[in-house]
């Protein structure tokens, strides 16, 4: 049985450069080896998956194996290698700048390393932003500190230009370190060097809290984010718990999907509801969420809900889509939406006092916890050996908790939502007590 490879990884050449790295080819010398091009890891690794492959004679979905590779494609020392952030902050990024510049400069013998300030904007020459050296020295302590040391932005760049930037600059490596739009654009940008010729490796990171990047088990930042919001429900509970009929809501970030909603709740499960942009709920009618959370105050005197950002937006009557710089669509208040609607309706039945919370930005700005840093470390160096033996258009993630590459094009065709009848929402609903369908 031949492997298919769906997620093939573009190579800018055969590498032709022996790796620096003193590593071994062999198993059983207590070196780590060096990773074949070969070694397959199976996507999905269900029993029925591989009963249909024998069934239909078929071979398994496969995904490439990160890690280093005996043989590069760049000759090391004599290239310049450049980190672009984009996008909204996420805790961890600049531990993935850190392990970047440590790896290609320890590991690979790099000593020219940019950083782009303030994203795909710093690619623009006409805005007039220094390139910033980045050596050893310069971020050894910033991993202790959130936000990026080489700042962000939104907004739309000519792809054409910022691939002039790179080629002027003698720059032959790009770590682009964000989400969604980030990723296609740096797909855009590998487009571009594939239709010039060029001989330029472009990697994505992928980075956002909302944890929305298909395929990937996880984005790095996402962890960190819901650690920092579920001590603010238990916040929360203390002051739902601290009035007759006393409500607490909760607007945590996470514009399409509410993983972070979902995750904080399971985290600090005092939360009764949670409301996410994948479910469809009703406010009004016999199961719907104010009749329901009324049976809840009745029952226990007291309710916690938490509720994502993106939810809700169906209740709504829009006229016109507003969206950012980007192009993403800014979403209706639905925290003080629910504050408003909670008090109309319960106005001519009961009292209830309302406490709203939005943590807003702090769930995002922070620096990463342990779990978040070492995960950051481990990509950065993956992102570094998949660039240097020549990938390209490609992020590095785990998959099935393995590290892999993948094309960025694979993981940005559609977001990644929270499943409805997967054991992860089941867990929601069991740990909150809500029932399954809020119609
Ligand atoms: N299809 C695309 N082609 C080229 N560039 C793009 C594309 N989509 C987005 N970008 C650019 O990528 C950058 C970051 O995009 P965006 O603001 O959507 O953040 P993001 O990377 O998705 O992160 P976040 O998770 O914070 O939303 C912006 O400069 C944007 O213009
Ligand atoms: O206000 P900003 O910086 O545009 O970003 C807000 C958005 O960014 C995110 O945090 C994703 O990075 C979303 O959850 C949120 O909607
Ligand atoms: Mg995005």
């Amino acid at each position: 049985m031949k492997d298919k490879i769906d997620f093939q990884i573009e190579n800018l050449g055969i590498p032709k450069f022996k790796s620096p790295l003193q590593l071994s080819t062999v198993r059983g010398d207590n070196i780590f080896t060096f990773i074949n091009e070969t070694d397959k890891l199976v996507f999905d690794t269900s029993l029925e998956s591989y009963n249909q492959c024998l069934t239909n004679n078929k071979e398994p979905l496969c995904l490439e194996k990160a890690g280093p590779r005996q043989n590069i494609h760049f000759e090391p020392k004599n290239f310049t290698a450049a980190i672009v952030t984009c996008g909204g902050l996420c805790p961890g990024i600049n531990n993935v700048i850190r392990g970047i510049v440590m790896a290609l400069h320890y590991f690979y013998d790099v000593k020219k390393i940019l950083g782009i300030p303030y994203g795909y904007e710093g690619l623009n020459p006409e805005m007039g932003h220094d390139f910033i050296a980045l050596t050893p020295d310069k971020v050894k302590d910033i991993h202790q500190f959130g936000g990026t040391i080489l700042g962000s932005s939104r907004g739309a760049q000519d792809v054409s230009v910022m691939v002039d930037t790179l080629v002027n600059n003698n720059i032959q490596m790009l770590f682009t370190i964000g989400g969604d739009g980030t990723l296609k654009g740096c797909n855009a940008i590998g487009e571009e060097i594939k239709k010039r010729g060029l001989d330029i490796s472009v990697v994505g990171i992928p980075k956002t809290i909302d944890n929305d990047v298909d395929i990937i088990d996880k984005s790095f930042g996402f962890e960190t984010a819901f650690d920092i919001a579920s001590p603010i429900l238990k916040d929360a509970h203390n002051e739902a718990h601290g009035a007759y009929n006393g409500i607490s809501i909760v607007k945590l970030m996470g514009r399409d999907s509410g993983f972070i909603a979902a995750s904080a709740s399971l985290a600090m499960p005092v939360v009764n509801f949670v409301l996410v942009p994948e479910m469809d709920f009703d406010l009004y009618g016999e199961n719907g969420f104010l009749e329901v959370l009324k049976s809840r105050l009745e029952a226990k005197h007291h309710a916690v809900i938490v509720v994502a950002e993106g939810a809700g937006q169906h209740l709504f009557e829009k006229d016109d889509i507003v969206t950012d710089a980007s192009g993403n669509v800014q979403h209706d208040d639905i925290g003080l939406f629910l504050k408003q609607k909670i008090k109309e309706y319960f106005s001519d039945i009961f009292p209830v006092t309302i406490k709203y919370i939005d943590p807003s930005y702090i769930i995002r700005s922070a620096a990463a916890n342990s779990g978040d840093s070492v995960f950051c470390s481990s990509l950065a160096y993956q992102a570094v050996h998949g660039a240097m033996s020549g990938k390209t258009k490609f992020v590095v993630g785990k998959v099935n908790d393995k590290f892999v590459y993948l094309p960025i094009s694979a993981v940005v065709s559609k977001r990644k939502k929270i499943d409805l009848e997967s054991g992860f929402w089941f867990a929601v609903l069991q740990s909150t007590g809500q029932p399954f369908s809020i119609k």
